[in-house]
């Protein structure tokens, strides 16, 4: 239907010259559209203690949430989904979101040595240690790994990402659930063009794809360790001395008690 399309927007030049105007394609929006990267404002003078390290974590996760969700709203096919339904799929998805473009970031500043969280705070194996959710740092840090591994571009990169964003569902359905599926349809295409440049669309083409969807699947098990931590870590933040913004503190507070009595579903590509 591109074609199609494509055809139709030829624009006539007076007779017999025609020159072609295309729409955009998804990926050069999807580069448009992608946020800056955030500085997390970490104060190098005082010591790498825990509450030091977390609530620096939860001021630049708010940071990189206020983009999040600009970005969503200028993400192709997004605005047509009704808003309750943008609501749900951002809170549900953030975290995913969060610690993949975590991941793409340590891969491309790091080569998957370090997690680069933001420019002015990378964890190294001590702070991985000291941020006292060392497994969570190391898994994360295998997904980066991952992506060297398969040379990931960054077009794959970024339909990777959105497919994320429509991967956890209420368990009963969206209000617009056709849109929802017509959207995640069109971005599974958009992986495959992509996985199709970056094999020349060789044979490779499905083995390839098949490697990038099992990564996709294998996010979410990471990340619901790691929503597991962040709840427990909102919950004690008294205790803790660990610093939640505003911003953060309405998204998991409105998604503690969804997650914990089993409302959310996670939308696997393929069987475990
Ligand atoms: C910012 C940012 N860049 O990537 C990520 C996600 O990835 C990880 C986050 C922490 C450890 C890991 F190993 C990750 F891989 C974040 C991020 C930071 C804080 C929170 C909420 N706070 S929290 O309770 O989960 C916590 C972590 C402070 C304890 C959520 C996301």
């Amino acid at each position: 239907e591109l074609n199609a399309s494509a055809a139709n927007a030829l624009v006539p030049h007076g007779p017999g010259v025609v020159t072609p105007f295309l729409p955009p394609s998804i990926c050069s929006v999807l580069e448009l559209i992608e946020p800056e990267e955030v500085y997390s404002g970490y104060d190098n003078t005082q010591p790498d203690t825990t509450d030091h390290l977390l609530s620096s974590l939860n001021r630049l996760a708010g940071k990189q949430m206020v983009r999040m969700v600009k970005w969503a709203k200028v993400l192709p096919g997004f605005r047509g989904l009704p808003i309750e339904d943008q609501i749900t799929l951002i809170q549900y998805s953030w975290m995913c979101l969060s610690s993949f473009c975590l991941s793409w970031r340590s891969y491309k500043h790091t080569n998957g040595q370090m997690l680069y969280f933001a420019p002015d705070l990378i964890f190294n194996e001590d702070r991985m240690q000291q941020s006292a959710m060392y497994d969570l740092c190391l898994g994360m840090r295998q997904v980066s790994q991952e992506f060297l591994r398969l040379q990931l571009t960054y077009d794959e990169f970024l339909s990777m990402k959105v497919l994320l964003l429509l991967s956890t569902v209420p368990k009963e359905g969206l209000k617009n659930q056709a849109a929802f599926e017509e959207m995640r349809v069109n971005y599974i295409k958009e992986l495959r063009r992509s996985v199709g440049k970056a094999t020349n669309n060789s044979g490779q083409t499905w083995q390839r794809f098949f490697q990038l969807t099992k990564l996709l699947d294998a996010m979410h098990d990471l990340v619901g360790n790691l929503l597991d931590f962040c709840f427990y870590t909102f919950r004690e933040s008294q205790a803790l001395k660990v610093e939640f913004p505003e911003m953060l503190v309405e998204i998991i507070s409105d998604q503690i008690p969804k997650v914990e009595s089993g409302l959310t579903h996670t939308i696997y590509f393929h069987k475990k």
